[in-house]
């Protein structure tokens, strides 16, 4: 069994415990629920960096990152870096992060929250909106196509934005769908963890134009960034980089401004 399998396999225990402790009615009845969802995909089509900034404590493929930041230092740092968007790890036995990290970091900045997170459940997406994401991750490699469909369609209507991942051809052809909003290439494979930036290169003209594209992971510096812009990638999902350094805000603000210049 691949580290995905495992992932996957957790998870949908973890599902079918939470729906039992937390009844779907009670999601609905969170102060979050009412509240207007801010799209990730128009701040990446009006940005000049398309920066995604992401909260990650630890990863199966590196262990630790970063251990003694608090949410709402990196939350604020970020948003004061002029990031489009923040991403939130809130898987917990493989990335240290939880739903209370979403919740901090809704309360503590206005930027499009991303929950990342290994999504097989309807239920998930419930959660999502009541503990403050505007978006969320779907990942190709663990669901179906008619999965894909009926979670975009059901994240549309309780106004989320849908980020869909692929890692290859195959993926991304049984993905395409209008209720998507951005597609994204991880460069990292989630079985094996190899990293490459000529995995988004190879997908970006496969993607319809109608997306916002966005590249994941192994960005560490600006140079890739400049690489992948001609390919029409308008986002950068960027956790490590920032995350392994004392001042994540700090790292994407020195970033960003370089990028800019
Ligand atoms: O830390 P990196 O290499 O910058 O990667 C960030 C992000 O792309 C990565 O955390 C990620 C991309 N897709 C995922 C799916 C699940 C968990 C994590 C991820």
């Amino acid at each position: 069994m691949n580290i995905l399998d495992k992932i996957t396999l957790d998870k949908r225990n973890e599902v079918a415990l939470r729906k039992q402790l937390i009844p779907t009615s009670q999601l609905e009845q969170s102060v979050l629920f009412e509240r207007q969802t801010v799209s990730l995909a128009k701040n990446l089509r009006n940005s000049k960096s398309g920066i995604i900034a992401e909260h990650k404590r630890r990863s199966p493929s590196k262990s630790v990152i970063n251990n003694t930041l608090n949410v709402q230092d990196v939350a604020k740092g970020y948003e004061n870096a002029g990031v489009c968007g923040m991403s939130v790890l809130t898987d917990g036995k493989y990335f240290g992060g939880s739903l209370d990290d979403l919740l901090t970091a809704r309360a503590s900045c206005s930027l499009p929250l991303l929950r990342k997170e290994f999504i097989i459940d309807e239920y998930q997406l419930l959660e999502a909106k009541a503990y403050g994401a505007d978006v969320i991750l779907l990942i190709a490699a663990i669901l179906t196509r008619d999965e894909i469909k009926q979670f975009s369609e059901f994240a549309k209507s309780l106004h989320l934005d849908v980020l869909l991942e692929v890692h290859n051809e195959e993926e991304l052809h049984k993905s395409i769908m209008p209720s998507l909003d951005m597609l994204g290439v991880n460069n990292r494979n989630l079985k094996t963890f190899d990293v490459s930036l000529e995995t988004s290169k190879t997908l970006s003209t496969l993607i319809p134009n109608d997306f916002v594209k966005v590249s994941e992971s192994g960005i560490s510096n600006i140079e890739a960034i400049k690489e992948l812009q001609p390919y029409g990638y308008q986002g950068f999902l960027i956790g490590e980089n920032f995350m392994k350094t004392d001042n994540p805000g700090a790292s994407a603000t020195e970033f960003i401004n370089k990028l800019e210049e």
